[in-house]
Parts: C-alpha cells; sequence; structure tokens
C-alpha cells in the first residue's frame, strides 16, 4: 500500500545541509499497522510528510496504493500530536469539518460521525465545545476528524503523546478496535516503546544523523493487546527489550569494570 524506494532527503538549513533521511526502502502492506520509533531528529516526521506528500524527497520515490505522492490525497489522513479543534466550533461540527473542506455527503457523514463519536466514547458530547473536554477527550474527537473520510491510510504523528499514560494506553486500546472495524494502513510515530509494542504488526526502527532504516521487527502477539497483566506479557518484554537495546546507545566498555 505505502512503498518507500531508497528515499533520501536533503534539508538546506540555516547552518549548512541536514541530511535528514538517507536511502530509506520500506513497504507497509495494505491494512498494517507500523509504528516508527526512534531519537529525536531520526526524521520520522520527514518520512510521514513525505508518504503524506507534503514533501518531496531529494532522490528516490513514494508511492501510495501505486500512485506517486506528489501532493496530499482525500484518502490520506494525518492526525498530529496536537487536536488542534476550532474552538468556536462543536465536537459534532469539528468532526465534520474534512467533509466541508472536501465537499462530502453531508448526511451520511453527520451519520457517520455519530458512529464514529460512540465508537471512541465520546456520544453525548456532540454538542459540546472543545474547552469544555480533557485533552484525552479532545485527542479522541481528533481521531473521529481523521477518520471521516474513510481514509485507506491514517499517518500519525505522536498523536497520544501529550496525554497521561492511562489514556494513551485506553486510545491505544480504541485505535486497535477501530481498526477491526475498519481497513486502515497506518503509520504511527511514537517515542514510547510500550505503545510501538502494544500497537505495531511491526516496528521500524530509524537510526540518526542521517535518518537511516536500523531494523524492522515483527510483533507477533496476538490482539487485542494491552500492558499490565496479561497471557502474552513475557512476549510483550521480550520485543520491548529488544527495542530498547536497538534505540539506547551500548553502555561503555570500562562502565561496571571495577
Ligand atoms: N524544514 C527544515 N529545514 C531544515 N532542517 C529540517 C527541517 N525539518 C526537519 N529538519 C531537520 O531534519 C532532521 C529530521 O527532522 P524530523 O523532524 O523529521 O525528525 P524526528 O525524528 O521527527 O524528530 P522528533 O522525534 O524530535 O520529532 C532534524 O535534524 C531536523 O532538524
Amino acid at each position: 500500500m505505502i512503498k518507500l524506494s531508497h528515499v533520501s532527503h536533503v534539508f538546506a538549513g540555516s547552518q549548512g545541509e541536514v541530511h535528514a533521511l538517507d536511502d530509506i526502502t520500506l513497504e507497509v502492506r495494505r491494512n498494517e499497522l507500523v509504528t516508527l520509533v526512534g531519537r529525536s531528529g531520526c526524521g520520522k516526521s520527514t518520512m510521514l510528510r513525505m508518504v503524506a506528500g507534503l514533501l518531496r524527497p531529494s532522490s528516490g520515490t513514494v508511492t501510495v496504493a501505486g500512485e506517486p505522492m506528489g501532493k496530499p490525497r482525500q484518502d490520506v489522513s494525518f492526525m498530529f500530536q496536537r487536536a488542534a479543534l476550532l474552538p468556536w466550533r462543536t465536537v459534532l461540527d469539528n468532526v465534520l469539518l474534512p467533509v466541508e473542506i472536501l465537499r462530502l455527503d453531508r448526511a451520511a457523514k453527520r451519520r457517520r460521525a455519530h458512529e464514529l463519536l460512540e465508537l471512541v466514547g465520546l456520544a453525548g458530547f456532540e454538542k459540546r465545545l472543545p474547552h469544555e473536554l480533557s485533552g484525552g477527550m479532545q485527542q479522541r474527537a481528533s481521531l473521529c476528524r481523521s477518520l471521516i473520510q474513510d481514509p485507506l491510510v491514517l499517518l500519525m504523528d505522536e498523536p497520544f503523546s501529550a496525554l497521561d499514560a492511562l489514556t494513551r494506553e485506553e486510545l491505544s486500546i480504541e485505535l486497535q478496535r477501530i481498526r477491526r472495524e475498519q481497513e486502515m494502513t497506518v503509520i504511527f510515530i511514537t517515542h514510547s516503546i510500550e505503545e510501538a509494542v502494544l500497537l505495531a504488526d511491526r516496528v521500524a526502527v530509524l537510526s540518526p544523523r542521517p535518518g537511516r532504516l536500523r531494523k524492522i521487527v515483527d510483533v507477533d502477539i496476538p490482539r487485542p493487546r494491552t500492558l499490565g497483566r496479561n497471557a502474552y506479557a513475557d512476549r510483550v518484554a521480550e520485543v520491548s527489550a529488544e527495542l530498547h537495546e536497538l534505540l539506547m546507545p551500548a553502555p561503555m566498555a570500562s562502565e561496571g569494570a571495577a
């Protein structure tokens, strides 16, 4: 569904060139969820912006459903770290914003918006204004807004990172539920190893300066996945430890020697 072939990118920064990505080749299969992890500045957001058609690579190609990404598409949706709801519009009208921009069928999408709000636990809050909601509820509404156009591809740039740990886990479980009901290919950026393991079919680990694909880790743990006590806790711990080793620098040889 999503293919990056030999993608490199160099930004012309104010202090000289920044080699953000180097020779990235990655294929995300239809209906797969791939999480992107890596140290700050390793090029995760740059990669996502390319898949969204917001940025062209300096070299290499990016295709979605076989077509080169030259500009944003209606069936590719983006969700950011901040909910960025319009403060003067109700929750329902915020969810319906893409419907107005993309001129979709308003009556059908109103029904869909109610279904989505129900799915994320916001039924009854349709007429509230964003400031009347908690951060977690605002991000749930933002998730509904990203889903209203029934995207084939959902690109998520640290969407739950500003939330407390429990709300974050709750939203991760809701995202898994939504994916059971709706076919969707997802790329999800996170700094949290736990979140990466909860959500991913595969985790793509990037290394920094320049951003390179270090390893792809398969997460073959049955769903729905939760943290805490469960039948797969050992396997979750094992994959988390592997990711931790890939992301953290090796301890100095002299440490612990004495
Ligand atoms: N518009 C730009 N102009 C110049 N340099 C840029 C620009 N955008 C990003 N960069 C640089 O490219 C590199 C990759 O940035 P990017 O935001 O993709 O990293 P990231 O992995 O998403 O980081 P973080 O985890 O901190 O969000 C960084 O060194 C950054 O400073």
